[in-house]
């Protein structure tokens, strides 16, 4: 990743600024109101119910604290993390996605169709995970993603694994929380996740970078799926689009919080109540940066639409309802090529 390679270069609008504003005022939400039991008794979290729903009508962009998921094993999956890129690229490309399998690593992912100054490894919560083969609406082949088997560091996998069901706890709760905030039963969108979730986890690298002020380490974009949970390290790059005023603002890093981001699922399913908000990932020229995000994406299947809860006579569907495997299967596969045309979003299913 020496040489100034045009791919990496953002059109002049997209540039960011290198001094960046700093987010006053992102939620820092603490959940030890329910880390240690489910949620049964509703009025026991009703505070909790109501700043959840606040920060998901505000920013689409909160932190947890008192989260429930071990700092230690945090601790053990960031340094795993940083074992395995340190290896060689020869290393690493031993365990690439390939063609069919969309999962391992790459250092050549696109968004918007500039080329991100990164390098990644994708890790599936369930494998083999069930895929549509392509996003054509009337192919109804399956394919299967399976998880690639690092051999450095040893324990790699057990401690992805681990570290995963810890993450996935916390995603369950926090579903109820939302579904609580807006009114619905807590286990509402249960029936999505619990058998042939898609979800994934993400260890990003970010190299330091010569040419910050021309590249992003991760271009603007909103998470396509339902939560995306997000581990970041203490250099911080992380800017959000803030709704106020849509500035971009940097949100700071909080020692063993997690950032967690509303994803373009739960504005459909919420019928635009609550928005998934544009973010994107400065590079620095002497840092480099880790993060780990956990994208909870329901089963392949799930047809989302608008939820009957949320709609009446004064508030139509806003969305046609979409098949969720072909979205990702369209976004998964897209994100490698460049194109001419913008990458799948929810708007090609809005209704005018
Ligand atoms: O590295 C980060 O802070 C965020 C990465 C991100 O937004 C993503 O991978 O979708
Ligand atoms: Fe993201």
């Amino acid at each position: 990743m020496g040489e100034v390679d045009p791919a990496f270069i953002q059109d002049p609008e997209h540039r960011p600024k290198l001094s960046p504003i700093q987010a006053e005022g992102i939620p820092i939400i603490d959940l030890s109101p329910m880390t240690n039991q489910t949620v049964s008794d509703p009025s026991f979290i009703e505070g909790l119910v109501k700043e959840i729903g606040n920060a998901c009508k505000e920013w689409g962009f909160f932190q947890v604290i008192n989260h429930g998921v071990s700092l230690t094993l945090r601790q053990r999956m960031e340094k795993a993390s940083r074992m395995f890129f340190a290896q060689s690229l020869e290393e690493k490309k031993k365990v690439s996605r390939d063609e069919t399998s969309l999962i391992g690593y790459y250092d050549t992912e696109l968004t918007k169709n500039v080329r991100d100054w990164k390098e990644v490894f994708d890790f599936l919560a369930k494998d083999p995970t069930f895929i549509p083969v392509s996003s054509d609406e009337h192919d109804d082949r399956l394919t299967q993603w399976t998880n690639a088997s690092p051999e450095y560091p040893s324990n790699f996998r057990d401690v992805i694994k681990e570290y995963i069901e810890e993450v996935e706890k916390l995603s369950f709760k926090l579903m109820e929380l939302i579904a609580l905030s807006l009114g619905l039963e807590a286990k509402r969108f249960e029936e999505f996740f619990i058998k042939e979730q898609t979800s994934f986890i993400r260890l990003n690298h970010y190299p330091p970078c010569p040419y910050p002020h021309l590249a992003l380490g991760v271009g603007r974009h909103k998470d396509g799926g339902a939560l995306t949970i997000l581990a970041q390290d203490e250099v911080g790059g992380l800017e959000v689009k803030r709704k106020a005023d849509q500035e971009w603002v940097r949100v700071k890093p909080t020692p063993d919080a997690y950032i967690i981001n509303v994803g373009d699922v739960i504005q459909v399913w919420s019928n635009d109540l609550y928005e998934s908000v544009e973010h994107r990932v400065m590079v620095n020229s002497e840092k480099e940066r880790f993060s780990i995000p956990f994208f909870f994406h329901p089963a392949h299947d799930t047809e989302v639409k608008p939820l009957e809860e949320m709609i009446n006579e004064q508030k139509p569907p806003k969305y046609r309802p979409y098949k969720w495997g072909k979205f990702l299967a369209h976004r998964k596969g897209s994100n490698f090529k460049k194109q001419n045309v913008e990458n799948i979003q929810i708007y090609h299913y809005k209704i005018a």
